[in-house]
C-alpha cells in the first residue's frame, strides 16, 4: 500500500505566463513565492510553494503528492511498475523545479500525471496575499476520471485513500483527516478538473462572489453549500479555463474507524443544498 500524506502542489503549463500571474495575484489571491526562467511559484500557506505556473502546453498538468520516506518512495516506483505504470525519476534539476527532495511521476489509470514526492520545502511562513482573499491553503484537487470504479480501486487499494462520500460513482477521498484531498470526476479527457483553496469564512465567499463577478470573471457553481463536505463554496473559471474552487468549513473526519462512506445524488442537489446549479460539465450527466 502506497501512504500518501497529502496533497502538495499543482503543476499548469500556460502560452500565457504573465497573464496567470495576473490572475493567480489579482484575482485568486495567491503570492508570488519566485519567478524562475519560464515558470512562477505561488503560494497560498506555510508551504514554500502549493501552485506553479509554467510556459508550455496548458494541457500539461501535475497533481504531487507526498510520500514519507526515500525508502517508501522507492518502494512505491517499484509497485507501480510492478502494476505496468511507466515510472519516471525526477532528476536533480526536476526535484529544484519541484522544491522537493526526490520524486517520481506516472500516469493514473486515466492518464491524469501525477508525481509522489520527497520532502516538500516549507517556509514556516504564513503566506500573505496582496489581495485579501481569505485562503488558509491549498486543500484538495479534483480529478477527471474516465472510469470512476477503476480509478477509486486505484487510490484507494494500490494507494491509501479512504472514500468518505460519492456523489452518484464520483468518491470524495481522504489521506488525513480532512473529508477529500482527491475527488474524482467523471470526463472523457485526462486532467485536473478544479483545484480547491480553503478560506477562513463565510464572509470570504461572499466577499469573493461579488469581487469575481466585478471582475467579469466567469462564476460557475455557487455560492452553495456541499452537503458531503459541509463545505460552503464558490466556483470560478481561471487562465485556459482551470476551475478554482474556494471552500470554508470542509468537515474533518476523526471517527476513521467508525465513519461509513454516504451516497449522495449525482444532480444539483448532491453538490449543493443551497438550490445553486453547477455549470460544471463534470459536476453535469
Ligand atoms: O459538488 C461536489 C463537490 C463536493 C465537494 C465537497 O464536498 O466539498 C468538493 O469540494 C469536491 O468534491 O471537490
Ligand atoms: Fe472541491
Amino acid at each position: 500500500m502506497i501512504e500518501l500524506r497529502d496533497v502538495v502542489y499543482c503543476r499548469l503549463g500556460t502560452t500565457d505566463l504573465a497573464g496567470a500571474e495576473w490572475y493567480a495575484v489579482n484575482i485568486l489571491g495567491l503570492e508570488v513565492a519566485e519567478r524562475r526562467k519560464g515558470a512562477v511559484y505561488f503560494k497560498s500557506d506555510a508551504r514554500a510553494h502549493t501552485l506553479c505556473y509554467f510556459e508550455g502546453d496548458p494541457t500539461d498538468q501535475m497533481t504531487a503528492f507526498e510520500i514519507g520516506t526515500a525508502q517508501d518512495l522507492h518502494t512505491a516506483g517499484a509497485t507501480l511498475e510492478a502494476l505496468g505504470h511507466d515510472v519516471y525519476y525526477g532528476t536533480r534539476a526536476e526535484c529544484e523545479a519541484r522544491m522537493v527532495r526526490e520524486f517520481i511521476r506516472f500516469r493514473d489509470p486515466t492518464g491524469n500525471v501525477i508525481e509522489f514526492v520527497l520532502r516538500p520545502e516549507t517556509t514556516g511562513l504564513d503566506y500573505h496575499g496582496s489581495r485579501n482573499a481569505g485562503i488558509t491553503g491549498f486543500s484538495h484537487v479534483g480529478l477527471c476520471s474516465s472510469d470512476l470504479a477503476r480509478d477509486e480501486h486505484f487510490w484507494t487499494s494500490v494507494c491509501n485513500a479512504r472514500v468518505s462520500d460519492r456523489i452518484g460513482d464520483a468518491p470524495l477521498m481522504r489521506l488525513g483527516t480532512i473529508h477529500h484531498s482527491i475527488a474524482l470526476f467523471p470526463f472523457h479527457r485526462a486532467g485536473i478538473q478544479h483545484i480547491n483553496h480553503q478560506v477562513g469564512s463565510t464572509d470570504d465567499i461572499q466577499r469573493s462572489f461579488h469581487f469575481v463577478r466585478e471582475n467579469q470573471v466567469n462564476i460557475t457553481f455557487g455560492p452553495g453549500a456541499h452537503p458531503t463536505s459541509s463545505a460552503e463554496f464558490l466556483y470560478f473559471t481561471g487562465p485556459e479555463g482551470m476551475t478554482f474552487e474556494y471552500s470554508t468549513g470542509v468537515r474533518e473526519i476523526h471517527d476513521e474507524p467508525a465513519w461509513r462512506d454516504r451516497q449522495f445524488h449525482f444532480e444539483p442537489k448532491g453538490f449543493c443544498h443551497w438550490g445553486s446549479a453547477p455549470q460544471i460539465a463534470a459536476f453535469k450527466k
